[in-house]
């Protein structure tokens, strides 16, 4: 019964997941949604500002602090540890929920492109960013990150391995093409309203952010980490031949 319920709370947790991420692209891109976040200001400014900076920091603090080895050891003393990953999921989730519901538009136009070529180009940008982003989960395993692996491992009544640390495709040319998704996705924009000015540079801040925390974790979890960070630049591709040469060193999957 127990089983049961922790693979059900687990796709469940997944279900709220895959509508945010869907809800997050009209919201950002500013199509299919009841309020965008470029939508016409109806708030002052410096409140506006506030309020949206607060939104950020509240799914930050969420996001990085939750994903902490220390933080997942204290907190799976409270919840059972298949359905932790979902639980972030979840709550990953309900932190972008109240952020769509809460998000104050700015107004104010920063740029904006009419050429319909630059148009294309930008959209195209965009849908790149989305579908890197979602490409780049399945590369690890979308189905651990999301923490379906875990409750349905739990439900079999088999034991949780670990992720192998792994450099498919685009990660032998970058070490974060997830994060390099979401650069795209939310910087390519015909239209960048201030709203949308603040959001791609406070998310820009947050992921650099992110990837140290995340790396400090990955160097002390795996060893082979430091020789692929040595070799494989972070989130810009280098252009020579003796860096594709590096690249191919990582074409394996060495195990954990
Ligand atoms: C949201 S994913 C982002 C992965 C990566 N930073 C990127 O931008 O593509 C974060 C999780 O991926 C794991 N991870 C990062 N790089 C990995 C790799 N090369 N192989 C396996 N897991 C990895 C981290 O330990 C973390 O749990």
């Amino acid at each position: 019964m127990k089983r049961r319920l922790i693979l059900l709370y687990g796709v469940a947790c997944y279900a709220v997941f895959f509508a945010t991420f869907l809800y997050a692209i009209g919201f950002v891109g500013g199509f299919g949604v009841p309020k965008s976040m470029d939508s016409p200001r109806d708030t002052s400014l410096p409140v506006a500002l506030a309020i949206n900076l607060g939104l950020l920091a509240l799914f930050a603090l969420q996001h990085s602090v939750m994903a902490r080895p220390a933080f997942k050891r204290a907190w799976t003393r409270v919840i059972p540890e298949s359905a932790e990953r979902s639980t972030y999921t979840l709550l990953s989730s309900v932190a972008l929920i109240v952020l769509f519901w809460l998000w104050r538009p700015l107004g104010g136009i920063v740029w904006h492109v009419e050429n319909e070529v630059g148009r294309v180009l930008l959209y195209a940008a965009f849908a790149f960013g989305w579908a890197l982003v979602l490409v780049s989960t399945f590369l690890i395993n979308h189905f651990d990150l999301f923490g379906l692996r875990q409750v349905w491992l739990q439900f079999r009544g088999r034991p949780y391995r670990p992720l192998p640390f792994k450099t498919p495709g685009p990660y032998r040319i970058v070490r974060h093409p997830l994060y390099v998704g979401w650069f795209f996705a939310f910087w390519a924009t015909p239209t960048m309203t201030v709203t949308h000015l603040v959001f791609a540079l406070m998310t820009t801040a947050y992921i650099l952010i992110a990837i140290r925390l995340e790396e400090r974790d990955l160097l002390d979890a795996l060893p082979e980490y430091a020789q692929y960070r040595r070799d494989v630049p972070m989130l810009v591709p280098r252009t020579s031949r003796a860096s594709r040469g590096v690249a191919t060193r990582h074409a394996g999957t060495p195990a954990q």
